[in-house]
């Protein structure tokens, strides 16, 4: 039976892949406090559907930046897909293509980013598919402007910026697992030196606003900052001229103990007020949890793992069917809740609900 629901693609993905690298998809930081709480704070969010409001005419489509997308969900970026699908990134990249999604390519790439668009354009190549690319800035700034310049010239069209880590998670499945290293034959494509040596990639807590400054003067593509929490950063954030913010704890793999994301967005919306556009990830399993983010002033929403869990099932297709998975689950939950399209949503349709998870 194929699976049904995004849960289901993580059970199929588990059987299928080596255990070693299935803890390093799901797993959390620490405790895996904020990995639950991230589920915990969609669950304890209610729908208050609206009715009687003639919406059988309805879109799930949306624009961000500019650009149309067929889902209000972008794929966040995510490390590895080789270890969880020998078509990798090449296959997500299609997929999303097809679907008409963004995707968020990860520095961390198995795959150039380079091919990774040629497989996108060559999947869909009436509708131009929408990649950003995901930077960690390098200490060496040199480096990361090549890395900004190759990700423009394959095509992508924003840089989302990860501002999470200044040192990397304390993933203790990892430790205790062993894993530290891609296995031989597989490394980070977008970290290789035009002589062929490939670098590792660098956390660095010297980062600052300047770096951000930096960059704001490097680039025309939108910056979007993934892995902003507090109100106060999203003001700066604003501040420093950036473009979108991706309100992320890195699906619970960086600060254990940080707040479930869902529950953070009223607090960010307040502070930003409709200057920049929100997007936010972190647990988003259904179809009702994109509804409840965009109710609660997300332009958008980001999927990681369900991806991983999709392309470890069955490659590209099981990539696709995540993403018609979510699709569906989303116009339905447009249908019940008396909406024709994303931009209906607001604020109104949702309540907390004490104790619920
Ligand atoms: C296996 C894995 C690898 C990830 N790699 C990256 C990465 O390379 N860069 C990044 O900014 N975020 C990375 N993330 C974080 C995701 O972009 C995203 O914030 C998180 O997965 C969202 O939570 P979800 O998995 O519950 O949907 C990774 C997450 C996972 C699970
Ligand atoms: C150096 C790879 C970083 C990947 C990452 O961000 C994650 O695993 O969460």
């Amino acid at each position: 039976m194929a699976p049904l629901t995004l849960a289901e693609f993580e059970a199929v993905a588990r059987e299928r892949l080596d255990p070693v690298h299935y803890d390093f998809f799901a797993g959390g930081a620490g405790d895996e406090t904020t990995l639950r709480a991230n589920r915990a704070g969609f669950a304890r969010l209610a729908l208050l559907p609206r009715v009687l409001r003639g919406n059988g005419t309805r879109t799930t489509a949306t624009t961000l930046f500019g650009r149309d997308t067929e889902l209000p969900v972008v794929i966040s970026p995510t490390a590895f897909h080789r270890l969880a699908h020998p078509d990798g990134e090449l296959a997500t990249a299609r997929a999303a293509a097809g679907a008409g999604v963004v995707l968020v390519v990860s520095m961390a790439a198995t795959t150039p980013v380079e091919q990774i668009a040629a497989a996108a354009r060559a999947a869909a190549p009436e509708r131009a598919p929408t990649l950003w690319f995901q930077l960690y800035v390098q200490p060496d700034l040199e480096f990361t402007e090549h890395l900004v310049r190759r990700a423009e010239s394959a095509g992508c069209t924003a840089l989302v910026v990860t501002v999470d880590s200044p040192v990397f998670g304390r993933r203790e499945r990892d430790h205790r697992n062993g894993f530290h290293d891609l296995p031989a034959g597989l490394c980070c494509e977008n970290l290789r030196e035009p002589g062929g040596a490939v670098r590792r990639i660098e956390m660095s807590a010297e980062l600052s606003w300047a770096h951000i400054d930096w960059l704001r003067q490097r680039t025309a593509l939108p910056i979007v900052l993934k892995g902003v929490l507090h109100p106060e950063d999203a003001l700066l954030a604003v501040e420093h001229g950036v473009d979108g913010l991706l309100v992320s704890n890195h699906g619970g793999r960086q600060l254990d103990t940080a707040p479930a994301t869902v529950e953070l967005l009223p607090e960010i919306a307040a502070a930003v007020a409709g200057r920049l556009p929100l997007l936010v990830d972190g647990g988003v399993r259904r179809g009702t949890d994109v509804v409840k983010a965009l109710a609660l002033g997300a332009s958008a929403v980001g999927v990681g793992r369900p991806v991983l869990w999709g392309l470890a099932a069955a490659g590209e297709r099981g990539v696709r069917e995540v993403l018609a998975l979510l699709r569906e689950e989303v116009d339905h939950t447009l249908a019940l809740c008396g909406a024709a399209s994303p931009r209906e949503l607001g604020p109104d349709l949702v309540r907390r609900q004490e104790g619920v998870c």
